[in-house]
């Protein structure tokens, strides 16, 4: 299958270089030239586990290219569009400039039989919307919308061997256009639909809204779980505890109950927001305002590490706080939204000077926030501090010999805002140990 993938940004990079491994023929198009140079050049424009490998691998084979120029999306046959849809600035809407964009500059190079394949997260209605400006513009080609369920650090996996596929089509399978872009994914896919991957086929409304509808349920599982952490702080109990328990009843599930410092990334925040916006356009503000209290539970946690490392060094005016993680999470290098920049950011306010190190994060950080001090290592970011605070919970943090960082602080204190630090050898190591919904 010959394929386009427009927009090569955490998304797109890896479903490109994952298609063309696949077998498929496959051109990445993004209007970003220092990405698509880095891509052309084998590397990911982005720390992504095992993204440089497969990029090397299909380029060798040459079933890989990499374009600035939508024009080179003529000769494909399916147009993925894996474009961003960031929060709108000033309100909580998707900001769909970029797809319309995308959608907009493919259909001069569109053909019959051609299928436009949106990937990016949007408001329901998207869809029906952009077929009918693809019918409009008469060259035959068709939509689909095939949301995707990737987890950043576990790209490469999630996008070869997805939980599911979801196809989105005209009128779903029944109807002759459905069922033929419905084909045309089934063969796109055919290595991993072999293996047994479920494949649901439906209409466009619902695969927009099981995308939404995960990330929402996902979010307010955490935010579930951190709301219990407030009441464990309340009570004296043990969040961690709590989760385990709760976890082993096979109908609740221990994933996704980490308490903590929360949700962020680019993706969770900001599709609660424009699934809500969404709902208010549809009358539906009563249905979905909890993502409101979801939204709000995940930014309290943020205050409350500054609340925890206020307690601990007394004035932050003038404390040294050494940061340990700046990522979202850990395995990626994305600062969208981060908590634990966030963080930073309160404690700069505060008066304290940070310094923080993150092992893949530190130049996407101080692009995000200019003048960021940062450490080239872990030792160097905790020596001399007043306060430690770990808030992206690397391997490599929970790793650290209590002892060791005991000989290098100025206080022995610290702030466990992933709870992924083993608080009892910390203490013993001499270290005054807070964290979140944690005795
Ligand atoms: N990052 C993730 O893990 C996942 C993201 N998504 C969704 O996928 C979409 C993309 O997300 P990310 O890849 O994270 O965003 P991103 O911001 O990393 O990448 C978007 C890319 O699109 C490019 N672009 C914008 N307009 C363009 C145009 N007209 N033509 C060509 N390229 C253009 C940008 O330069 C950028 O490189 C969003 O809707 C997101 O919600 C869905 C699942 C997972
Ligand atoms: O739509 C998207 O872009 C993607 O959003 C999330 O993936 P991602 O943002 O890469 O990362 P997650 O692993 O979901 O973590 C999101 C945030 O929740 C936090 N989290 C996660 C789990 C947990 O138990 N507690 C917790 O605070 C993480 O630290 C992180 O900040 C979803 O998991 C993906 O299925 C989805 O495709």
């Amino acid at each position: 299958m010959r394929i386009s993938v427009i927009g090569c940004g955490y998304l797109g990079a890896v479903h490109a270089a994952c298609m063309a491994e696949l077998g498929h023929d496959v051109v990445g198009i993004d209007v970003d030239e220092r990405k698509i140079a880095e891509l052309q050049a084998g590397r990911g424009p982005f720390f992504e586990p095992g993204l440089p490998e497969v990029l090397t691998r299909a380029q060798a084979t040459g079933r890989l290219r990499f374009s600035t120029d939508l024009a080179d999306a003529r000769d494909a046959t399916v147009h993925f569009v894996a474009v961003g849809t960031p929060q709108t600035k000033g309100s909580f809407n998707a900001d769909l400039t970029y797809v319309n964009a995308a959608v907009d500059g493919l259909l001069p190079h569109l053909k019959s039989g051609d299928l436009v394949v949106g990937k990016s997260t949007v408001p329901v209605g998207t869809a029906a919307r952009l077929a009918g400006v693809i019918e409009a513009a008469g060259s035959g080609a068709t939509l689909a919308w095939n949301p995707e369920f990737l987890r950043e650090g576990f790209a490469v996996k999630d996008t070869l061997t997805p939980d599911r596929f979801v196809y989105g089509v005209s009128g779903g399978e029944q109807t002759d256009e459905g069922a033929k872009a419905a084909a045309i994914l089934d063969e796109i896919y055919a290595k991993a639909l072999a293996t047994g991957t479920p494949r649901i086929v439906t209409d466009y409304a619902t695969a927009e809204l099981v995308k939404v509808s995960a990330n929402a349920f996902l979010a307010t599982k955490i935010s579930f779980i951190n709301a219990m952490a407030e009441v464990a702080e309340a009570t004296g109990a043990d969040v961690t505890q709590l989760a385990d328990a709760i976890g082993h009843d096979a109908r609740i599930g221990r994933k996704f109950l980490n308490a903590g410092l929360g949700f962020g990334g680019g993706c969770l925040p900001k599709d609660i927001r424009a699934f809500r916006a969404r709902g208010d356009e549809l009358g539906l503000t009563d249905t979905l305002s909890f993502l409101g209290e979801v939204d709000a539970i995940n930014l309290r946690r943020r205050e409350r590490v500054v609340t925890l490392t206020r307690e601990l060094v007394g004035d932050l005016q003038g404390a040294t706080i050494g940061v340990l993680g700046l990522a979202f999470k850990p395995n990626s290098d994305d600062v969208r939204d981060s908590p634990a920049l966030d963080v930073v950011q309160k404690l700069q306010a505060a008066g304290a000077t940070v310094v923080a190190f993150d092992p893949e994060a530190n130049e996407t950080a101080q692009r995000s926030v200019p003048g960021l001090t940062t450490a080239a290592s872990a030792a160097e970011a905790y020596s001399g501090a007043d306060a430690v605070l770990v808030l992206t919970e690397w391997q490599e943090f929970r790793d650290l010999d209590p002892a060791t960082v005991a000989a290098a602080v100025n206080h022995k204190r610290v702030v466990d805002g992933r709870n992924c630090l083993d608080a009892a050898a910390w203490r013993a190591a001499g270290f005054e140990v807070r964290g979140l919904g944690r005795p």
